[in-house]
């Protein structure tokens, strides 16, 4: 690699700061342009450090890592948001932070250079630190390329002392801050994903160096008793806890309650106040989650828009789903939303797609020359996403009664797995090359007709001496529902790609397993050599590659494999990537990665509000129909495999449930 003090500077500063200028966000979107003419710049060794939010691992890792890997003598990060008037002083920092001895002293110098210069003077972040380290041994370089193999070992890398990475505020060093509002904060999702979620990103150092979260909900509540509500729900990753107390006090310092009403642009002014008064004086971006009923979305995003926008940095708002009943209702909420919010600073979230073997899904498909080729109706004879939860609507069948399990489950979490899985391979990573792909698949696919659906109801079940409550016998639930709990449905992508294959999907509560998995069966090997061994079911003797999301995340194919012994057998056997014995590293929950990914403004893992049109029109005819015909459900025992129609539904098709053994 060739010295960066003597190659920085045959790059001018303006050739540096062009290109950073033209990303914006190192890891954004827009930034693709920026590295691009950044790879342009012969041999350079480009540092950009970051300073106001956590660059990390997980955001480098597609949209800078690959091409630093591919770079010739690039290596590089960048901040991903540089305020305006720091945006010159970038290339000051490209030549300045970082020399290839760069280490722990440089760094402290350059901090104090910039801090001079009236530049952003937080220490780097871990990603920086771990690009230092790699230069100051000489491995900058196949450092770099290791981004491109080995995500996870880079991220372990990353790993550093949280006294240099974070100012808790006290200190009040960083020009910029983000405040988080979780809007719904006395909740069930608030308190069980959210919170903890909040907490797991600050212990990994991926919150920006100061922050500010605020509980917003109608119930009165003092900071106090927010911080012991949620405190109960926090804890440190297995595989590293350390210092978990004192980093679970920290944290909660830094979250705050404000009573208030959704509808009340006045409640939000107060909130703005509250939060200016942490925010002191930084540069503020303000994240919202909507965490409430979404018959409120449109109250909240109109009262915040109007009293609690930011007023320097940006303002995003993630809504949870459900995003309406069917195609009218979800129109109508985009319309509402779209009154006070552009559509740039919607998050609709489905948490689904922040979840680890989901997010991998392209990645298994797209950088592995053995599946891409098989990815077709010519190889593949049928498609499963399965899911599958061993308890009831417990608790929530108020909420769940109104929608069902086909709105609840497969209109969002199974048909985006299935776009994921059937999409063509975008032009880039860019958020908007996925969503396009996504979407293009999922007007590609067949409404979903009414002879195409089973569906069932859990009913009460006594087993080993215990009564399993039936869904009518929640007290939320009115009497006599015929609201689905168990669907199963055969869909099909009219495309050449995917022509005739079936795509089945099955989703139930109180089933007699808690699973979520893609099966992809493949057909069988014509003028298979080894058919007699088979006896009559060739069927049986097919490849099947499940990729199982939960719990257990794992890749496996089953194949034929001979029986070690003389004579000859066959069996079945798995090639197993079971992610518990491969990776000793505790999976983030999905909701971690999402609201890290909202704060960086990356909405690769967002719905589009067309994909959402595209949802909404495959099911919103057989939703109606369901309806409108008052189909019953096939009732089921709580704890059972679900509805027999199910298995008919698969035999018309000439499908067997994958489900049905042990794995
Ligand atoms: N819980 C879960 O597992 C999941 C939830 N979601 C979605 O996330 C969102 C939040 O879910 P969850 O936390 O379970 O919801 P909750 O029913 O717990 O509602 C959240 C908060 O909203 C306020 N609220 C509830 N109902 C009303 C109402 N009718 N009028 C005014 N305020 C009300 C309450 O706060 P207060 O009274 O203090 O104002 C409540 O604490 C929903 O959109 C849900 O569909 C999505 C996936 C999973
Ligand atoms: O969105 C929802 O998801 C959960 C299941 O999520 P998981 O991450 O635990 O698999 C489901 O229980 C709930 O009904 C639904 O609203």
């Amino acid at each position: 690699m060739a010295a960066l003090t003597s190659s920085a500077s045959a790059v001018s500063s303006a050739q540096l700061s062009e290109g950073i200028r033209l990303g914006g966000g190192a890891h954004g979107r827009n930034s693709i342009a920026s590295w691009k003419l950044a790879m342009h710049i012969p041999s350079t060794p480009a540092f950009c450090f970051s300073s106001s939010h956590a660059i990390n691992g997980l955001r480098l890792r597609e949209y800078v890592g690959l091409r630093v890997a591919m770079a010739d003598g690039l290596e590089a990060s960048a901040r991903p948001t540089l305020l305006e008037r720091e945006k010159s002083a970038c290339a000051f920092r490209v030549h300045q932070e970082l020399t290839p001895q760069g280490n722990e002293k440089t760094k402290t110098k350059t901090v104090r250079t910039n801090a001079s210069m009236g530049v952003d003077v937080a220490p780097p972040t871990s990603f920086s630190m771990a690009a230092t380290s790699a230069v100051a041994d000489g491995s900058a370089r196949k450092e770099a390329m290791a981004y491109s193999t080995s995500v996870r070992r880079t991220e372990e890398v990353v790993k550093m002392p949280s006294s240099t990475t974070r100012d808790t505020g006290e200190g009040g060093s960083q020009l910029s801050t983000v405040s988080i509002t979780v809007v719904g904060a006395s909740g069930d999702l608030a308190k069980k994903k959210i919170f903890p979620a909040l907490f797991a990103l600050y212990y990994e150092g991926h919150l920006p160096e100061h922050f500010t979260i605020f509980g917003f909900a109608r119930s009165k509540m003092t900071n106090e008793e927010l911080r012991t509500t949620i405190s109960s729900t926090l804890t440190c990753r297995i595989d590293q806890r350390e210092n978990c107390a004192d980093k679970i006090d920290k944290f909660l310092q830094r979250c705050f309650y404000h009573s208030g009403q959704y509808n009340s642009e006045d409640s939000f002014r107060q909130l703005d106040i509250k939060l200016k008064d942490q925010e002191a004086g930084r540069v503020a971006s303000r994240l919202f989650y909507l965490s409430i009923p979404p018959n409120l979305f449109v109250d909240v995003a109109r009262s915040a828009s109007r009293g609690a926008s930011a007023t320097q940095g940006w303002t995003r708002v993630i809504v949870e789903k459900p995003f309406g009943r069917d195609a009218d209702s979800s129109a109508e909420l985009t319309n509402g939303l779209a009154q006070y919010l552009s559509e740039e600073q919607i998050y609709r979230i489905d948490h689904y797609l922040g979840k680890e073997l989901v997010e991998n899904l392209s990645v298994l498909r797209f950088s592995n020359l053995v599946f891409e080729p098989l990815w077709s109706r010519q190889y593949i004879r049928n498609v499963q996403v399965i899911f599958s939860e061993d308890f009831g609507t417990e608790g929530r069948g108020g909420y769940f009664d109104n929608y069902g399990i086909i709105r609840d489950i497969m209109q969002n979490h199974l048909l985006q797995m299935v776009a994921l899985f059937g999409m063509e391979a975008p032009v880039t990573l860019d958020a908007e090359d996925i969503r396009n792909e996504k979407v293009k698949v999922l007007r590609s696919m067949r409404k979903l007709k009414l002879e195409d659906v089973v569906i069932g109801q859990y009913k009460s079940h006594v087993k080993g001496g215990v009564k399993y409550p039936g869904y009518g016998d929640d007290p939320t639930v009115p009497k006599n529902s015929i609201t689905p709990t168990f669907a199963a449905a055969a869909l099909f992508i009219d495309n050449a790609r995917w022509d005739g294959v079936p795509i089945l999907m099955k989703a139930g509560k109180a089933l007699h397993t808690r699973r979520a998995e893609i099966r992809i069966q493949f057909r069988h090997v014509p003028g298979n050599l080894y058919k007699k061994l088979f006896a009559t079911d060739l069927d049986l003797a097919t490849n099947e590659l499940v990729i199982r999301v939960q719990p257990d995340e794992a890749i496996y194919l089953k194949i034929n494999n001979k029986v070690p012994g003389l004579g000859l057998r066959l069996d079945k056997s798995n090639l197993n990537l079971l992610y518990s014995e491969r990776y000793n590293k505790e999976i983030p929950d999905s909701y971690e990665r999402l609201i890290l990914d909202a704060i960086d403004g990356d909405k690769r893992l967002f719905i589009r509000n067309d994909e959402l049109e595209a949802a909404w029109g495959i099911f919103t005819p057989v939703l109606k129909a369901l309806e409108e015909k008052r189909v019953s459900p096939e009732l089921y025992p709580y704890g059972s495999r679900g509805p027999i129609g199910a298995y008919y539904l698969a035999a018309k098709y000439n499908v067997r449930w994958g489900d049905m053994g042990d794995n």
